[in-house]
């Protein structure tokens, strides 16, 4: 027989397997929102192009999810995927599934078995470890760090009040990530915050770039192509790193030294697992290196589109400003930030949460359904790929009422109630943000320095922008800020 025609039959013969396997989750979501079907790739037409086309496809199915208060489904290939708005559906989802669908494993180069990528056995195993540097009594020590990197961006910032607009991602991110490594490998002469951040835009622009082609998803594939090539060596670098800081400070405690300064308050994340890995034989060298990665990355991309995206809407609003450099004066006055004014600067975390609710730097996440799960509307099949939208809850009109497209930090002020049910910028569950206190007081300590020093302007391009979804969430364009001395 003609082998074309051997080929075909075999593809119909998988694609009506496929059919039949998923037959129970067809039937369990026929009647919930969706796009019409092509054979053989269901709605995956959806996805393809860019990562604007992917926020567009986002932002469609969100509002058809509002519309009808029903979790979205989107069919790749012959596998469901299951959209959650809701955020009752949210929850209970994300306290039931533990574990994440196979696209994560497009990180484990770089990543490995960190808690973010951990099977939830292992995540079991180490997330109380790792967690335990970023609790409320182990950030109080890093408020030290926190403010002496707030100055050097102020300091950095300087060169930019020529009037011009300008991008202010590049010094946002550089700060972000000189912090996260501080905390990380404590006070380290060998660390090149340049060198290290040109690596890790590399890494995580190579891994979108798989994400989105799905042609580039078999790991054989992959491993033929240049992108893996380049990936390999951007990951080498990030691991180089990590390893030598590592290696050094496994070396002086051999020989009975410290690293550690008596002027240093706090232990960086590196000598904590160390001193676990003491009597912990799961903490192994390699296991440490994809921790110490997991959280550098956790604490750097989201941290640093957080404050790129307050620079753009406190720009839009000079009354938002003036609010701020009032609590700002009565609070702090010209000096540091002391944990103890953490929880006095009040408008600057509504700032920052009404920030988070309209820009999370993540628009969602995923979990696969080991069971099934009976949620108000449907029953989660077992099998089933399932996004927790929270950009879709955090601008839900029905849970924030019709000012829901607007900036409106108020809405977090007392007498009024915010809807924090719906706001899931660090996610909820079991799998959760663990760094949520530590970006928080960081966050907190760089607007009040940046405030008080500067006037921010935004440019009008900024109200029609729209976004992309590369991995974090950016604007297509108008991204772009003044700033001017106060006096
Ligand atoms: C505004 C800042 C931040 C946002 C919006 C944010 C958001 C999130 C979200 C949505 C997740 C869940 C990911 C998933 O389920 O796939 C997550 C997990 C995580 N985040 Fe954050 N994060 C922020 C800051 C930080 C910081 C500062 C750190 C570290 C110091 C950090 C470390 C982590 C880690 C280690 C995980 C994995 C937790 C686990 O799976 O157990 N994050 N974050």
């Amino acid at each position: 027989m003609n082998p074309w025609i051997i080929g075909l039959i075999v593809l119909l013969l998988a694609y009506l397997v496929s059919i039949l396997v998923s037959l129970r989750a067809r039937k369990n979501y026929a009647h919930l929102p969706s796009h019409p079907q092509w054979p053989f790739i269901g709605n995956a037409y959806k996805i393809f192009g860019d990562s604007h086309n992917l926020f567009l496809y986002y932002e469609e199915l969100s509002k058809m999810a509002e519309m009808s208060n029903k979790p979205y489904v989107l069919w790749a290939g012959p596998l469901p995927v299951l959209i959650l708005s809701n955020p009752d559906d949210i929850k209970a989802a994300a306290n039931t599934f533990l574990e994440k669908p196979f696209y994560y494993n497009f990180a484990k180069i770089w990543l490995g078995n960190g808690v973010l990528l951990a099977p939830g056995w292992l995540w079991k195993k180490n997330v109380k470890k790792v967690a335990s540097a970023f609790i409320g009594s182990a950030v109080e020590q890093y408020q030290g760090i926190f403010n002496e990197q707030a100055q050097k961006l102020v300091r950095n910032l300087e060169q930019e009040t020529n009037g011009d607009f300008f991008d202010s991602f590049y010094y946002v991110s550089l700060s972000s990530l000189e912090t996260i490594c501080k905390v990380s490998f404590g006070a380290s002469k060998t660390f090149n915050a340049e060198k290290y951040y040109a690596a890790l835009h590399q890494t995580l622009d190579l891994i979108l770039a798989r994400i989105t082609n799905v042609f580039l998803h078999p790991e054989w594939i992959y491993r033929l192509t240049s992108g893996f090539k380049k990936l390999s060596e951007s990951v080498a670098v990030l691991h180089d790193f990590t390893l030598t800081i590592l290696r050094k400070k496994k070396q002086d405690r051999n020989l009975g030294k410290s690293d550690i300064k008596e002027t240093e308050k706090s232990k960086a994340f590196l000598d904590l697992m160390l001193d676990l890995s003491e009597t912990d034989p799961h903490l192994t060298e390699k296991q440490i290196l994809s921790e110490t990665a997991t959280v550098i990355v956790g604490g750097q991309e989201t941290v640093a589109n957080t404050l790129f995206y307050i620079f753009l809407v406190i720009g839009t609003r000079k009354d938002v400003q003036d609010k701020l450099c009032t609590e700002i004066k009565n609070v702090l006055g010209d000096r540091d930030v002391q944990k103890e004014d953490l929880h006095k600067l009040v408008y600057c975390e509504a700032v920052i949460n009404e920030t988070l609710r309209l820009y999370s730097p993540v628009v969602g996440v995923l979990r696969y359904a080991d069971r099934d799960l009976k949620l108000s509307n449907c029953t989660v099949v077992k099998g089933t790929a399932v996004v927790l939208n929270f950009w879709g809850a955090g601008r839900s009109e029905r849970l924030w009422g019709a000012s829901a497209p607007d900036f409106d930090p108020d809405r977090w002020m007392p007498p009024n109630v915010p809807c924090t049910n719906a706001h899931l910028p660090f996610s909820t569950g079991k799998r959760a943000c663990i760094g949520k206190k530590y970006a928080m007081a960081f966050l907190k300590t760089v607007v009040a320095n940046c405030v008080r020093n500067y006037e921010f302007t935004t440019d009008e391009g900024f109200k029609q922008t729209s976004f992309k979804i590369d991995l974090a969430l950016r604007p297509v364009d108008g991204n772009l800020i003044k700033i001017r001395r106060r006096n």
